[in-house]
């Protein structure tokens, strides 16, 4: 690690940390005193009305969305004076998963994997190929490497999205409505893989609007709502 991507330690070492912040797109104020602290290995839901906030809390996270009222510490970085350049070294502490998966539709599984590694700075095919086939493994996909993501059912191609959130080992995985393409059972297939990933240490927060399965399996649950991110009793 170079030492401009040094992380800036928060001082309660919360993998996320939000104090008095206010979430704003242009002038708008979307979120506002949000206060927040998340430790390592919990499981969050993020609920609450469409626009309400939660992708934008989400990007506040992963720097997409600046923050620039209240302090915001992500996976150890100061987002509140986070150099563009810094960017890449946060996103690689943090897993992604998008709802509508974002795969390279030009290229195979293993390629969608390859070209992430390789982007994230590996270099060495030997152990490129080791990390791509662990990843595969967690999720249950490591005969799929070959496949277009077109040959894929939309569940399988999620899973193969959290293969990809899962490459560089990340503390962190943020989740922006993961299932919300998804039918029932193939919903259920793929929280039970995202708590296994919780249990193993890493911290998931995911936005959703899926009641049912905050029902079934058992997290913390924050609310946007009228402005306000607020804690709901689970
Ligand atoms: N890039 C943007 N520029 C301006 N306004 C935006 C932008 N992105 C989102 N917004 C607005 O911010 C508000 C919150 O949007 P956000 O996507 O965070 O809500 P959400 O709770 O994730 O909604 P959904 O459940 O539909 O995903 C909405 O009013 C939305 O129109």
């Amino acid at each position: 690690m170079s030492k401009q991507s040094l992380p800036i330690e928060n001082k309660e070492n919360n993998i996320v940390e939000f104090k008095n912040s206010v979430i704003r797109h242009q002038e708008n104020i979307i979120l506002k005193d949000v206060n927040l602290e998340v430790k390592k290995g919990e499981f969050i839901y993020l609920i609450g009305k469409v626009g309400s906030g939660k992708s934008s809390l989400l990007k506040a996270m992963y720097g997409e969305v600046l923050v620039k009222e209240g302090s915001v510490f992500s996976v150890g970085y100061n987002l509140k004076k986070i150099k563009s350049s810094q960017i890449p070294f946060l996103r690689r502490k943090m897993g992604i998963i998008f709802q509508d998966f974002q795969l390279l539709s030009d290229r195979s599984v293993y390629e969608n994997l390859n070209f992430v590694l390789k982007a994230t700075g590996w270099k060495n095919k030997k152990e490129m190929d080791v990390r791509i086939r662990d990843v595969l493994t967690q999720v249950d996909m490591v005969h799929k490497g070959y496949k277009m993501p077109h040959q894929l059912s939309g569940g399988e191609q999620q899973r193969i999205g959290i293969a990809r959130a899962l490459l560089n080992e990340p503390d962190l995985i943020l989740a922006d409505e993961p299932t919300g393409n998804l039918d029932p059972e193939t919903t259920n297939d793929l929280m039970r893989l995202l708590l296994k990933i919780s249990e193993m240490g890493k911290t998931v927060i995911m936005a959703t609007h899926n009641y049912g399965m905050i029902d079934k399996y058992k997290g913390r649950i924050l609310k946007c709502e009228d402005t306000h991110l607020k804690e709901e009793k689970s």
